[in-house]
C-alpha cells in the first residue's frame, strides 16, 4: 500500500481522489516540528504541503522511500529542491490553480490601501467616527506598475485596465508583442519606479528579485507611490520600505507576505498605520484551495503509479504534446541504456546519445533522462531515477553528448546508445520502435541484429563455425535453461560473431562457465532488463 502524508492544511475535497484510491492510504498530521517529521517521513511514499511545512535535507534525507514532495501552491521556496533532485525525489506544484485567486487578493490589498480601508474600520468599530482622517484616491487614470508579468502579474494587468489603469509591465520574459497583446507597456524596473502610482510584485524570490526594491530604488522613486506585494517576502527590502514611508516617498503599502513568517511581535509593519497586512491569505479561497489539492493529488496519484505525470519543478517542463510522442519509447530508451551498460566493461567516461527520424525534431530531453537511467542504474541501483540522472552523470564526470538528425538507416525512428570508457573501449547499442511490433534492438556494435528487449539476454560471442549453435543449445537445455529466440550476426562468414539469445530465466553462474568452454565460444555474458 502506499502511503501519502498530507502535513500542512490541504482542502479535503481535493485530496479525496487520493482518500478514495484502493491503493493508497492517507494520513493527514499538520504542524510537525522538523524533528517530528524526520521520524515519521520514513514510512511516506508522499509528501503534501502547502507552504508552512520547511521540507528540508534532513526531512528529505529521513524519507528513505519518499518518492514526491507535492506542493498543493505555487511557490516551492520552503523546499530543498537541490536536496530531493540529488535524492531523486520529484517536486510538484499546481501552479494554475490560485492564479486567479491571488490576483484577486491583490486587487482587495490595492483597494484597502487606496482608501485606507483597515484603519477605517478599526476606528469605526471602536466609536470613532473619523471622515477626515482617511482620504483616499482613485485608481483610475493612476499608472500601475507590475514586477514580474507571470500568471498573477498578467491577470493583474487586465483586470487592472478595467479599472481605467495605465500599466507599466518588467518581466525578463516579457516582449513588446505579449505586452502590446496584454495592452500594457513595456517597461524597465527603473522606468516603473520613477513613474508608477502604484507598484505590486508578482516574482518568486530568488537571488536576483531579493531586494529588487531597496533604498537606491526608493530614492529614485516617484513620491506617493503605493506598493503592495502578495508574492514573497523579501522582494521589497522591509526596513528601506518603512524608512521610504517614513520620509515621505512612499505613501502606503500592502504587504500579504513576509521575509520571515510569521513575522516577530515586533515588526514594524504591524504596528506602522501606513502599512496594511494580511496573513499569507493571497491564494486561500475555497475555490483555489480545490483547485491546488486537486490538481496535486492527481499528478502524485500518477507519480506514485509510475505514469506520466506534469507540473515537476525539478526537472525542465515538457509540453503534453511532445510527452505524448516521447512516452512510447521511454521504456527502449532506458533498456537500451541498460543493455550498453552492461556490455561494457569499465568506467564510462562518456555517452553519446543519436536519435533519428521521427525523434530528430522532438526536444528528447526526458527521453534523455530515461537512457541515462539506464546506464546508471547498473552501478548505483535503484537510486537512480529520471529526477536525478542527468544530475549524478554530471557529478561523476560522464560527459553527455547528444545529436538529432532525420536519417534513419531504413527505420522511421532510432536510438543509438554509444558508451566510452576512459581506455578507449567503446560499446553501442541502437533501438527502434516497430509500428505494431513494438521495441526492437537492431544494433549490437558493428553487428545488425533484430531482437525484442526481453527480460534475460544472452550474449555469446564466438568464431562464425559449423555447429557452434547447437552446441549452445544443447548445453543450455541440459541445463534447463528455455530459448525463447536466438539471432546470430556476423560481418563475414567465418569471422568474428555474436549470438544473442533471449531466455525464460536467469542463467546460473556455472552455466556460463560451461559455455566459455566449448570450442570456438569466446565470450558468454548474462543482459538483465527489468
Ligand atoms: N500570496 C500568496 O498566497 C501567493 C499565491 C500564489 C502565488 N504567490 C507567489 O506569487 C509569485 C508569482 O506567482 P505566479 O504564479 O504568477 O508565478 P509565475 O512563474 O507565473 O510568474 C513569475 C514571473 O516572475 C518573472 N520574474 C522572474 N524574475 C524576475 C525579475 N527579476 N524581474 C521581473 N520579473 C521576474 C518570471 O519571468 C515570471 O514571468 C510567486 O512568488 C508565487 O509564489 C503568492
Ligand atoms: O505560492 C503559493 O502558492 C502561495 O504562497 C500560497 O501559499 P499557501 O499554500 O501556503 O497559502
Amino acid at each position: 500500500m502506499l502511503k501519502v502524508l498530507v502535513s500542512d492544511p490541504i482542502s479535503d475535497l481535493g485530496i479525496q481522489q487520493l482518500m478514495d484510491a484502493d491503493d493508497v492510504t492517507v494520513d493527514k498530521n499538520t504542524g510537525l516540528s522538523e524533528d517530528e517529521l524526520v521520524q515519521i517521513i520514513g514510512d511516506y511514499d508522499a509528501l503534501l504541503v502547502r507552504s508552512q511545512t520547511r521540507v528540508t535535507e534532513r526531512i528529505l534525507a529521513a524519507g528513505k522511500k519518499l518518492k514526491v514532495v507535492g506542493r498543493a501552491g505555487v511557490g516551492v521556496d520552503n523546499i530543498d529542491l537541490k536536496a530531493a533532485t540529488q535524492r531523486g525525489i520529484i517536486v510538484i506544484n499546481a501552479p494554475d490553480g490560485n492564479t486567479i485567486t491571488t490576483c484577486e487578493h491583490t486587487f482587495a490589498m490595492m483597494m484597502a490601501l487606496a482608501r485606507h480601508i483597515p484603519q477605517a474600520y478599526a476606528q469605526t468599530i471602536v466609536g470613532t467616527w473619523d471622515r477626515k482622517s482617511f482620504l483616499g484616491v482613485e485608481l483610475r487614470n493612476k499608472t500601475l506598475g507590475v514586477l514580474g508579468m507571470g500568471r498573477i502579474g498578467s491577470e493583474v494587468a487586465k483586470r487592472a485596465k478595467a479599472f481605467g489603469m495605465n500599466i507599466l509591465g518588467y518581466d525578463p520574459f516579457l516582449t513588446e508583442e505579449r505586452a502590446e497583446k496584454l495592452g500594457i507597456k513595456l517597461a524597465s524596473v527603473n522606468e516603473i519606479i520613477r513613474n508608477a502610482d502604484f507598484m505590486t510584485v508578482h516574482t518568486p524570490l530568488t537571488p536576483e528579485t531579493k531586494h529588487m526594491i531597496a533604498r537606491p530604488q526608493f530614492e529614485a522613486m516617484k513620491k506617493g507611490m503605493r506598493i503592495i506585494n502578495c508574492a514573497r517576502g523579501g522582494v521589497i527590502d522591509e526596513l528601506a520600505l518603512v524608512e521610504a514611508i517614513n520620509e515621505g516617498i512612499v505613501a502606503g503599502a500592502a504587504f500579504d507576505v513576509f521575509e520571515s513568517e510569521p513575522p516577530a511581535q515586533d515588526h514594524p509593519f504591524l504596528s506602522h498605520p501606513k502599512i496594511i497586512v494580511t496573513p499569507h491569505l493571497g491564494a486561500s479561497t475555497v475555490e483555489a484551495q480545490e483547485n491546488v489539492a486537486i490538481d496535486v493529488s492527481e499528478q502524485v496519484l500518477h507519480i506514485l503509479r509510475d505514469e506520466p505525470f506534469k507540473n515537476a519543478v525539478n526537472m525542465p517542463p515538457v509540453p503534453s504534446n511532445v510527452m505524448t510522442q516521447l512516452q512510447p519509447y521511454f521504456s527502449l530508451g532506458e533498456k537500451l541504456g541498460s543493455f550498453a551498460a552492461q556490455v561494457t566493461n569499465q568506467a564510462v567516461r562518456e555517452i553519446h546519445v543519436d536519435y533519428a527520424g521521427d525523434l530528430s525534431s522532438v526536444d528528447t530531453q526526458p527521453l534523455t533522462r530515461y537512457i541515462l537511467k539506464g546506464v546508471l542504474s547498473r552501478h548505483l541501483g535503484s537510486d537512480v531515477n529520471i529526477v536525478n540522472s542527468v544530475h549524478l552523470a554530471k557529478t561523476r564526470d560522464i560527459h553527455l553528448v547528444v545529436s538529432q538528425a532525420p536519417a534513419t538507416k531504413g527505420f522511421t525512428n532510432l536510438i543509438t546508445v554509444t558508451l566510452k570508457t576512459q581506455s578507449g573501449e567503446e560499446q553501442r547499442v541502437a533501438g527502434t520502435l516497430l509500428a505494431g511490433y513494438g521495441e526492437r534492438i537492431v544494433q549490437l556494435n558493428q553487428f545488425p541484429v533484430d531482437v525484442a528487449p526481453e527480460a534475460h539476454f544472452l550474449l555469446i560471442s564466438h568464431n562464425d563455425k559449423p555447429g557452434i549453435i547447437g552446441r549452445v543449445g544443447t548445453l543450455l537445455g541440459e541445463n534447463g535453461v528455455n530459448i525463447a529466440s536466438m539471432q546470430v550476426g556476423r560481418k563475414i562468414v567465418g569471422g568474428e560473431a555474436i549470438m544473442i539469445l533471449t531466455v525464460d530465466k536467469a542463467v546460473p553462474k556455472d552455466v556460463l562457465v560451461q559455455l566459455v568452454g566449448l570450442p570456438e565460444l569466446n565470450t558468454a555474458q548474462e543482459i538483465v532488463l527489468n
